[in-house]
């Protein structure tokens, strides 16, 4: 299975220049280094601002590198009245390829729950928009030992969407959705968990899939917080880890072009 390294830009960088320099940096780089990084899907997820900036660039550039957003509307999958809300809709029809949603910041400062995040599910489906759903447990929950309890609540999410979608919906659901376990407590913080801790969590989270649903046995089931190009090659290691969900280490090309490089084995 190739694994997947995905950069999560979140509200950077400041100026649509900035940005044009990560983007320019980034397909140069890939272009280059195209060998080394074949076993790998490169995926970035710029703010809503600049998707359509960063498109543009892709799609002339043509370099092998996928578009996500970092949220898509719970409202509506199409056009509709829902001031400042961008639908599902709409970014498929930029070129947009994946949502990511339930980032755990999304679920801290907009309270996102597991009703939001099956109708954001639900619209990205009925456009034939994959889903990165991001679960993760806090570091209260971390040190209390509840960690598979929360994310097994955090998972009915998908439990739900099967529920109530069609046997036409199978292609989707084995080829459009990808898991990223993002320990809150890791995020941007420089403490990582171990990489024997983080396999154990992706079998629970495995085992959890498959019993919604024999397909998800080989959905992607990636790791995220603090991944460096120090510690990238550790996590690669491991066949559990699927690849990665990456912050602040994906604003430089570099740092993230060589986490790419060593997740492509
Ligand atoms: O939240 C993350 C990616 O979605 C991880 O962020 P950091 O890599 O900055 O810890």
């Amino acid at each position: 299975m190739k694994s997947w390294v995905v950069g999560n830009w979140k509200l950077n960088p400041a100026s649509a220049s900035a940005v044009q320099a990560l983007v320019d940096d980034l397909v140069d780089g890939v272009d280059a280094q195209s060998n080394a990084l074949q076993s790998c899907h490169i995926m970035v997820a710029p703010s809503l601002l600049h998707l359509s900036q960063v498109e543009n660039t892709l799609r002339t550039k043509s370099a092998a590198i996928d578009l996500a957003c970092q949220d898509v509307s719970a409202l509506s999958a199409q056009s509709g009245a829902y001031t400042g809300d961008v639908s599902a809709e709409q970014l498929q029809d930029l070129g947009v390829q994946w949502a990511i949603i339930g980032h755990s910041e999304r679920r801290q400062y907009y309270n996102e729950d597991n009703d939001t995040l099956l109708k954001k599910m639900s619209h990205s489906a009925a456009q034939g928009l994959g889903v990165i759903l991001c679960i993760g447990e806090s570091e209260a929950d971390f040190e209390a030992g509840n960690t598979t309890q929360v994310l097994a609540d955090q998972l009915t999410v998908i439990a739900d969407f099967l529920k109530q979608s069609e046997a036409a919906d199978a292609d989707y659901i084995a080829n459009k959705l990808i898991i990223a376990y993002e320990p809150v407590w890791a995020i941007g913080t420089g403490k990582v968990p171990s990489v024997e801790e983080v396999t154990e969590v992706h079998k629970f989270i495995r085992e959890r899939l498959q019993s919604f649903d024999a397909t998800l046995a080989k959905t992607p089931v990636l790791y995220g917080g603090s991944v460096k190009p120090e510690n990238a090659q550790d996590f690669a290691a491991s066949e559990q880890i699927n690849g990665v969900l990456v912050g602040g280490a994906a604003l430089k090309a570099d740092s993230f072009l060589d986490i790419a490089k060593a997740f492509s084995k």
